[in-house]
This record gives structure tokens, sequence and C-alpha cells, in this order.
């Protein structure tokens, strides 16, 4: 099996909602894949499991053939620093810190020097089109570039796979399609494997593939590509 991520048998319940029913997916290096489905199917809880952020109650999810739920919650968070990115729909910048320190942050708690990160920060943010802002504070960058910067640091460390939850969400339509660009032309190059939950069609149809869930599985018939096993 060549997935990056897999998942198998993913369960999850909140007291008696049973938020993840079963789901298994396979994920592999390069891959972009659109997580589509009515609200409350359980998109943002599957992404959550997928990445380590919650602990699935059944079932187990594998990084590179490696069960993340054998894992405690120290090595889940080291996970999350190291092999994965995130991009939220709100960019979820640190309001205090430049454009270039908010890119390098996760190098930065991962143990990285900070010429290192700084440098790596700046490389992404220059290729996203952010030159001359790095020194910008995320209250004096518009919404686009704010999701530019969180890209930027979603890659920088060269994670394996990258999360995005409604990355676009409070974008207008065309700066969302070039963040969509931005990010999809950025895990390209380093070969990271994107998982996208989205509402908006437009942004699925950017995807190499789209599954749908409804109520916590994988809906019949939804899959373009093979992404169940
Ligand atoms: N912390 C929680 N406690 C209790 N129930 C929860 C919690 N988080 C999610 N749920 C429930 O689990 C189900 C799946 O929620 P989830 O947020 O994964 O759906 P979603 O598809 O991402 O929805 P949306 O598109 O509206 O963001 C829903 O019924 C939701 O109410």
């Amino acid at each position: 099996m060549n997935s990056v991520l897999a998942a198998r048998g993913l369960v999850k319940t909140y007291g008696d909602v049973h938020a993840l029913a079963g789901v298994d997916i396979d994920i592999s290096a390069g891959d972009v894949l659109a997580v589509v489905g009515p609200s409350g199917s359980g998109k943002t809880t599957l992404l959550h499991v997928l990445s380590g952020i919650l602990r699935a109650d059944g079932g187990d999810v594998f990084l590179d053939g490696r069960a993340i739920g054998e894992l405690n919650e120290t090595g889940r968070s080291e996970l999350r620093r190291t092999a994965f990115g995130f991009v939220f729909q709100s960019g979820m910048l640190v309001t205090e810190l430049t454009a270039e320190e908010n890119a390098a942050l996760p190098m930065l708690l991962a143990g990285g020097s900070r010429e290192e990160s700084l440098g790596a920060a700046r490389l992404w943010l220059g290729r996203l089109g952010l030159q001359g802002l790095e020194k910008r504070r995320p209250g004096e960058l518009s919404g686009g570039q704010a999701q530019r910067v969180a890209i930027a640091r979603a890659l920088a460390h060269r994670p394996r796979v990258i999360f995005a939850d409604e990355p676009t969400g409070a974008l207008d339509t065309r700066t969302g399609q070039e963040m969509m660009t931005a990010l999809l032309a950025a895990a390209e190059e380093t070969r990271a494997a994107v998982v996208i939950v989205t509402h908006d069609k437009a942004i699925a149809d950017r995807a190499l593939r789209v599954v749908e869930i409804q109520d916590g599985r994988i809906a019949a018939g939804s899959i373009s590509g093979a992404v169940s096993a």
C-alpha cells in the first residue's frame, strides 16, 4: 500500500451522535482530495480524526503505515507539528506576529533555528506572491493575503499532508480561486497530499478526487477516483 495516509473503519461518536460511522480512505502523495457533504455530515470530524486533533473511538488512521491511535497526546501533537500542515477558514494567524513569523511558527515549534525557520517562511511567502509583506502583521493584510500566509505556514516545514477546512470560506469567489491555485501549485511542488473540506462546488471541482460524506459515512457512488480501499 502506497498511501501516505489511510483510514480504516473510522468511528467517532459524541454521545449518541455517530459523527463518523465507519470510514475507509486512502490518500497518496500528491493527491488532492475534496471532502463535501451536507452540514453536520461529519466532514470536520473526519478531518480532525485524520489529522490526530481528535482520537477515533473505533478504527485507526495510518501515516506511512503507522497507526497514529497508538500515539499518546505528545506523540500526536508532534505529528501535527511535523508531518501535517493546517489551513483554516479564517487563517488563524497570530495577530501579534509578522507574516514571516507566523509562517515560521510550526518550524520554530518543532525546534528549528530562527534563521532556518524564517528563511523557509520567507521563501514560501515569496513564492506565494507576498514579497515585501513579510514584516506586516495579519491586521495589515487583506483576507486573501492572510490566507496565503496561512498556506506558507502550512507548507514551510514540508508536511506530508495539508489539511484545509473551508480554506476559502471567508474569501470572495475570485480570491478563493486564487488561493486554491496557490495552494495546489505549492502542494504539487512539495508532493504534499491535500485534504480540503469545502461547501463550495467550484473549489471541490479543483480537486483530483471528491468524496461525499453523509451521516458519517462515505456516500455510495459519491467517489470520483479510487478513494476507498
Ligand atoms: N464537540 C461536539 N460535541 C457534540 N457533537 C458534535 C461535536 N462536534 C460535532 N458534533 C456533531 O457531530 C456531527 C458531525 O459534525 P461535523 O462538524 O463533523 O459536521 P460537518 O459536516 O463538518 O458540518 P458543517 O458542514 O456544518 O461544518 C454533527 O451532528 C455535529 O452536531
